[in-house]
């Protein structure tokens, strides 16, 4: 979902006429009916995303489970005068009916950091509830697109897979790792930087989803702009660092919501738009992946309507991003075998 498409829906549904024409649009329109669940929907990132999504015209059902607080989050979001119709569920006696049916799963589902933490230092609680939430998506909807926001995404994802695989479920075009707010920063670091329209920028990251893992490749950024080494390095590291800078700055009251909920957004209308058949969706994220040799890779993805249509390569690299490719398949290894441990062994 764009910003304009944001805005066309907040400006469509803020006049008197606004239901009618809401009604009108969508009746012709025709867009199928599709479920989304949000699990972890009352905490900081599933507040505002469960809004973003209450906002996209392509979701007939939204679904917000969380342990507690659902009841009152769904409540307000379903005041909203626009095409979903809202459900809250709370307590995993209610996590079956809040998936039955889900085309589009969210995760974001878990512990934030604090200052002076990495997101590996999350595993050990959000590991085990990745793994349950995963457990139960395999009984009630083995079919649907899961949008893994919950960190340590490099190993979280990699868990995922190994339930689904567990249960029997799994398929490696329905599984994804949440990368966009990489993209999101990236985009506007560069145009900051090269003093270009920020709404026209397009760059990809690859990789993963921490620190030297996040790989922006700045080579292949557009608009075109002739900026030196330092200031490549710069805008690499303020990317690799962005989640940190947010971290720092909220002072032990979490990480990235806001942008993580606009970049969720934008992720799950992405996933949506393959389902609907649109053409041409392409979104970076970390997926299984046979572009490195490690067995999950974030790059970018054609999303259709089974999910991954097609996983494409990296495009010709700079030395210094052949480099920082090198440097981050050991870490990233590790955090994925990590994952995989966990799920085998738990
Ligand atoms: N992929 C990415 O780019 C990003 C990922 N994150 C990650 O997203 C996660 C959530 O972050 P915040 O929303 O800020 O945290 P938060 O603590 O504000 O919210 C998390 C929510 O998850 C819920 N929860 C805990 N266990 C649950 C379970 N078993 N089932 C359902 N819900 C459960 C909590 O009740 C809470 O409402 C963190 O792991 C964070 O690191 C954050 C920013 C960016
Ligand atoms: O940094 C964090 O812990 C949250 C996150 O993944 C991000 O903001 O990119």
């Amino acid at each position: 979902m764009t910003l304009s498409m944001l805005r066309s829906v907040v400006r469509r549904t803020s006049t008197s006429g606004a239901s009618r024409l809401t009604r009108r649009q969508f009746s012709s329109e025709a867009a199928p009916e599709r479920k989304v669940a949000i699990l972890g929907a009352a905490g900081g990132i599933g507040q505002p995303l469960s809004l973003l999504m209450k906002l996209n015209p392509l979701v007939s059902t939204l679904s917000l489970y969380d342990i507690a607080g659902t009841p009152g989050v769904a409540a307000d979001v379903s005041h909203i005068n626009t095409r979903s119709q809202v459900a809250g569920f709370a307590g995993e006696d209610q996590l079956g009916q809040a998936l039955e049916g889900s085309d589009v799963v969210i995760i974001p589902a878990g512990v934030p950091r604090k200052p002076g933490m990495t997101r590996d230092d999350l595993f050990n609680i959000n590991a085990g509830i990745v793994k349950s939430l995963c457990t139960a998506i395999a009984k009630y909807c083995p079919n649907a697109l899961v949008n893994m926001i919950s960190n340590p995404v490099n190993s979280t994802v990699p868990i995922a897979a190994e339930v689904f695989k567990k249960a029997g479920t799994y398929d490696e075009k329905r599984l994804f790792g949440v990368t966009t707010l990489d993209v999101v920063r990236a985009k506007t670091f560069y145009a900051g930087k090269a003093k270009v329209n920020v709404s026209d920028v397009i760059v990809p990251v690859v990789g993963g989803h921490a620190g030297i893992t996040i790989l922006p490749l700045l080579s292949q950024a557009t608009p075109k702009a002739n900026l030196s080494d330092e200031e490549i390095v710069a805008l690499t590291k303020r990317t690799q660092d962005g989640g940190t800078e947010v971290v720092e700055a909220k002072a032990g009251k979490g990480s990235a919501t806001l942008s993580m909920a606009y970049a969720g957004a934008i992720f799950a209308d992405a996933c949506l738009k393959g389902l609907n058949g649109v053409p041409d969706v392409v979104e970076c994220s970390f997926v299984q992946s046979n572009v490195t040799e490690l067995p999950f890779f974030a790059s970018k993805v054609r999303l259709g309507k089974n999910g991954v249509e097609e996983v494409l390569g990296l495009g010709p690299l700079s030395d210094y991003e052949k480099k920082g490719l090198e440097a981050l398949l050991p870490e990233l290894k590790s955090s994925i075998e990590k994952g995989i441990k966990f799920a085998n062994s738990n």
